[in-house]
């Protein structure tokens, strides 16, 4: 694979549970073929220290096609967006007559009507989408391409020179970080509902439980795959009670528009256009308190191309997670228990159990082994790579910072000292929970960093898509409405998609191997690798509607029942100590295929001689 090339990183809210780990593998341990799909080549089964793989479960002759399988997600890489290539079948666009570009016309202000925000009308909309026809675009699906499309309008924008500048906030109109300034047992002076002040004493709670956990680097280190998942868990919780905090003023502020002296003076329109400014421009203030705990990291003035790579595909599996939700549970069930609930959230931790149920075989048996579409349920029974993601990220931030500590230290003390002096007589309290946020920010790896600040893109970029459809739409039915897709994401569910996508993607290349982008494809996810590989993979090239949103693996040699079928996870030309070093760089495992035993012991053999 290239599960290969990937970027990047599960539970809610206030749950401590650990996340699903470990994996849900035992359910799919010793498949075996059942009537229908004895005839099935390959089975997911459990090897020691490589976790499942697929294994023959008959002999295989060269040049079978053994496995088809379907795209969940895809990401196409920056540079390409608006390069003629088609965004669903990944071929170069024939006909640029038939081609169709989205967005049409610039960005969707139609869908801010009557918002004035300086800035943001009428500004240039960066991301594009092509494909070459209606059947490409009907096949990826019109209403999931336009929603990346303004997710990432909203995402591309910078945050200065939108809402920041747009709308000062008035101090006595700010909950933000309010409440983290009262002691748990004083009332809130916040006009927001009182589940505000609730949260806000929670989450500084939870701060202070994350750290009793573990206080230092090298304590995270140290902590059991449980204790680890408590710890990330607790924190996770803890900036989701910070965004909620400040969602559930934003709410507030819009569901009673005439609460203030100041909302007193706006027509409802002048009302929607500063809620939807309150949305960006409290998030950068978030971010910079959460990025403000370690003094490498900084603000991005503008999400790179790598988050938006991230965030599309993100926001794509989401997209197609709730039209499963929508395909799977029927229409009222959506309805009472809403996007995000607790009935969803448990139908997506036991993926292994609905995958068995469907089929006992990846990808099904419907003659053309497999190929049916992928769902959600598959993408979740991939292997998650948070805990060691985590942990490899740490050790090098660890490694990176030994050499500086001592000349940093005591600048970055008297910085820290300096300013909790200046705020402490009016604010010692809310120092002392930022000394908090400080501390623990400060012992978390920088990727993590760069994760929260993905993450509170996303939720500002969803909430603010939210805001937008209730105000283009206000008159559509409840049936409408019903049908309408907004998208809504939490820590757990962020994590349980992005810590997925890490080590079991692949690179989409063109015919010069040129990497066009990332996908994933859920039942090829089995494939461990080898550096002797005896399956290749292709690009489906039967019609040209499923290519690259198929993936083929075919046989290269005999394969004897039982055997371990494996691909290989990149370029396996160089030798085996650069092999070794990027598998488990990329992979987090140090391969002990045939090939490199055999490589290994002829070096020491040399070495010997
Ligand atoms: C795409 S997944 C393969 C399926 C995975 N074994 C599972 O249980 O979901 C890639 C991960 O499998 C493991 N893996 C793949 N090939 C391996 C090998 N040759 N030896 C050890 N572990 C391997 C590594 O943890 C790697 O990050």
């Amino acid at each position: 694979m290239d599960p290969a090339e990937t970027t990047a990183t599960a539970s809610l809210s206030l749950s401590l549970a650990p996340p699903t780990s470990p994996p849900p593998t035992l359910a799919l341990v010793g498949q075996v073929p059942t009537e229908d799909n004895h005839d099935f080549p390959i089975k997911v089964t459990m090897l020691p220290n490589k976790g499942r793989s697929y294994v023959a479960s008959r002999t295989i002759q060269p040049h079978e096609l053994i496995l088809v399988a379907e795209a969940f997600g895809t990401t196409m890489c920056d540079p390409w967006l608006d390069c003629g290539i088609c965004h669903y079948c990944w071929a170069e666009i024939q006909d640029p007559k038939a081609r169709i570009r989205l967005p049409s016309t610039s960005p969707f202000t139609a869908a801010v009507t009557g918002v004035t925000v300086k800035g943001v009308k009428g500004r240039k909309q960066e991301t594009v989408m092509v494909f070459c026809d209606e059947t490409c675009l009907g096949m990826y699906g019109p209403d999931v391409a336009e929603m990346i499309c303004r997710v990432e309008g909203k995402i591309r924008r910078t945050w200065s020179d939108s809402g920041t500048r747009a709308w000062k906030l008035r101090s006595e109109e700010r909950p933000f970080l309010e409440t983290m300034a009262v002691e748990p047992d004083t009332p809130s002076t916040s006009s927001a509902p009182s589940i505000v002040a609730t949260i806000g004493r929670h989450y500084s709670e939870l701060v202070k439980q994350a750290l009793a956990t573990a206080d230092t680097k090298q304590r995270i280190l140290g902590l059991s795959d449980t204790d680890l998942s408590v710890f990330l868990n607790t924190t996770w919780t803890a900036i989701d009670g910070l965004i909620l905090e400040q969602e559930s003023w934003i709410l507030h502020a819009t569901t009673t528009p005439a609460t203030t002296k100041n909302d007193n003076q706006h027509d409802t329109r002048e009302s929607h256009s500063h809620t939807q400014a309150q949305c960006e421009a409290l998030y950068p203030k978030l971010a910079k308190l959460l990025l403000a705990g370690n003094n490498q990291a900084t603000i991005a003035p503008k999400t790179s191309d790598d988050d938006c790579e991230t965030i599309r595909l993100i926001s794509e599996i989401l997209y197609r997670r709730q039209l499963d939700i929508r395909a799977n549970v029927s229409g009222s069930a959506v309805n009472r228990a809403g996007v995000g609930s607790v009935q969803e959230r448990e139908s997506a931790k036991a993926p292994a159990a609905a995958l068995k149920e469907k089929s006992m075989v990846p990808g099904g048996n419907n003659g053309s082994r497999g190929g049916q579409k992928a769902t959600f349920e598959d993408y979740c029974a991939m292997q998650s790579n948070e805990l060691i993601l985590f942990r490899q990220q740490l050790q090098e931030d660890i490694d990176s910072q030994d050499d500086q500590i001592n000349d940093d230290e005591p600048e970055q003390e008297q910085e820290e000292h300096d300013t909790q002096h200046q705020q402490q007589s009016r604010e010692s309290k809310h120092n002392t929970n930022m000394k908090q946020w400080r501390k623990l920010l400060s012992i978390l790896p920088n990727h993590l960093l760069s994760c929260f600040y993905v993450y509170l893109r996303l939720r500002d970029a969803y909430l603010l898509l939210t805001r937008e459809n209730t105000i283009t739409s206000p008159s559509n039915t409840s049936s409408q409405q019903e049908h309408q897709i907004t998208l809504s994401i939490d820590n757990t569910l962020f994590r349980t998609i992005l810590y997925r996508e890490v080590a079991n993607s692949f690179g989409i290349r063109d015919s010069s191997d040129e990497l066009l982008g990332f996908a994933v494809f859920p039942r090829a996810s089995f494939f461990n690798h080898s550096c002797r590989p005896n399956i290749q993979k292709k690009r489906r090239q039967s019609s040209r509607a499923v290519r690259a949103r198929q993936m083929e693996y075919w046989s290269t040699s005999v394969i004897q029942e039982g055997e371990e079928c494996c691909i290989s996870y990149g370029d396996i030309s160089t030798d085996i100590g650069e092999r070794r070093a990027r598998l488990e760089d990329m992979y987090f495992f140090w391969c002990s295929c045939p090939r490199c035993l055999e490589e290994e012991a002829k070096v020491i053999e040399e070495e010997e001689a």
